[in-house]
C-alpha cells in the first residue's frame, strides 16, 4: 500500500497519481484489482448511490457504514474517507471526535474535508499533529452547493483565483497531505500544482495536476442519468444492466429459466410425498 511519502514522490516524479471512488465492497474491489493508487469514499455517495440531491444529506455514520465495506475489498488501497456536511463545523471538539470515529472504524489512511478558512486550517493542523492524515479539497466544494448557487465552475475572475492559490498554500503549510481541486480552469489548477509540495488530484481542472480523480459510477456510466462535462465514460453499465434484467425477465416469463443445469433434484423418487 502507497503512504503519504510515496504520494510525494510520485509528485516529485511526475508519476501520475489515479484515485477513484468506491462506496461499496464490488467497486473497491475492481478498484484494488485494476492497480488503483488511491480511492476515495467520497460523500457523493448520498447523490450517486442514496439518491439525494446534494452531498449535504449525508452523515457520519453514512460515510462509517460504507466505508467499512470499501475498506473489506480493498484492504491494500490508501483509502481517503470524506467527513461529510456540518461535521466539522460545529466546535473543534466535535469535529476532532468526528474525524476520529471516521479515521478509526473505517481503518482509512487519510480523511477529507473541504474548504480553508481559519476554522478549517486548525482542524487539518490538530488532526495532522494527532496522526490523522488529511486531504484538502478546493474549488468546486459540494457541501457549500446551496451558497455556491449550483455545481459550477470555480476560480474564473481574478479574484478568486487568487484566493485559491492563497488557500492552497494554506492548507500545505497546515499539514495537507494532498489537495483535491475541482471544477477550476486548468491553467490555474497548474500554477496551484507547482507552487505546493504536496500533490493536487484533480476533477474538472486539467491534465496538469499530479493525479487525477472520477466518480465510479461515471467511469462505468452506472446509474448516473446526466454526466458533468469533465467526466470521460469507459463503459456502459446502464445499458448493460437494462439489457441483462431484461433478458431474465423474459427467460421467466418463458419458462427458459431455471433451466434443469439451475435445479436441483433428488436420488430416489421414492422418498416424494403424494401431492395432496
Ligand atoms: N456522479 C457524480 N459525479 C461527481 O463528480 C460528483 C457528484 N456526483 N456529486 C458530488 C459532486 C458534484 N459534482 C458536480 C456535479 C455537476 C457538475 C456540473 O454539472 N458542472 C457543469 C459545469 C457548470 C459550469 O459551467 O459552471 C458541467 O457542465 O459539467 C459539476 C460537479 C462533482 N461531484
Ligand atoms: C468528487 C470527489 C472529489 C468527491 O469529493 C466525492 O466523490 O465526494
Amino acid at each position: 500500500m502507497l503512504n503519504v511519502i510515496d504520494l510525494r514522490k510520485m509528485k516529485a516524479n511526475k508519476d501520475k497519481i489515479t484515485m477513484v471512488t468506491a462506496y461499496d465492497y464490488p467497486s473497491a474491489k475492481h478498484a484494488e484489482q485494476s492497480g488503483i493508487d488511491m480511492i476515495l469514499v467520497g460523500d457523493s455517495l448520498g447523490m450517486v448511490v442514496l439518491g439525494y440531491d446534494s452531498t449535504v444529506q449525508v452523515k457520519v455514520d453514512d460515510m462509517i457504514h460504507h466505508g467499512k465495506a470499501v475498506r473489506r475489498g480493498s484492504p491494500n488501497t490508501f483509502t481517503v474517507v470524506d467527513m461529510p456536511f456540518m461535521s466539522y463545523h460545529l466546535s473543534l471538539e466535535d469535529s476532532l471526535r468526528n474525524a476520529a470515529r471516521i479515521f478509526q472504524e473505517t481503518n482509512a489512511q487519510a480523511i477529507k474535508v473541504e474548504g480553508a478558512s481559519d476554522e478549517i486550517l486548525i482542524l487539518i493542523q490538530r488532526l495532522s499533529e494527532a496522526g490523522i492524515p488529511v486531504v484538502a479539497h478546493l474549488g468546486l466544494t459540494p457541501q457549500s452547493v446551496n451558497v455556491l448557487g449550483g455545481f459550477k465552475v470555480q476560480g474564473k475572475d481574478k479574484a478568486q483565483a487568487k484566493q485559491l492559490l492563497a488557500d492552497a498554500k494554506k492548507v500545505t503549510e497546515h499539514g495537507a497531505v494532498a489537495l483535491v481541486l475541482e471544477c477550476i480552469p486548468k491553467e490555474l489548477a497548474e500554477i496551484i500544482t507547482d507552487s505546493i509540495e504536496i500533490p493536487t488530484v484533480g476533477i474538472g481542472a486539467g491534465v496538469n495536476c499530479d493525479g487525477q480523480v472520477l466518480v465510479y459510477h461515471d467511469i462505468m456510466k452506472y446509474g448516473v442519468d446526466r454526466l458533468p462535462k469533465f467526466v470521460n465514460p469507459y463503459s456502459d453499465f446502464n445499458t448493460i444492466g437494462r439489457e441483462a434484467v431484461s433478458a431474465y425477465i423474459s427467460d421467466v416469463k418463458q419458462e427458459r429459466f431455471p433451466a434443469d443445469e439451475h435445479s436441483f433434484f433428488i436420488k430416489d423418487e421414492r422418498i416424494l410425498p403424494e401431492k395432496e
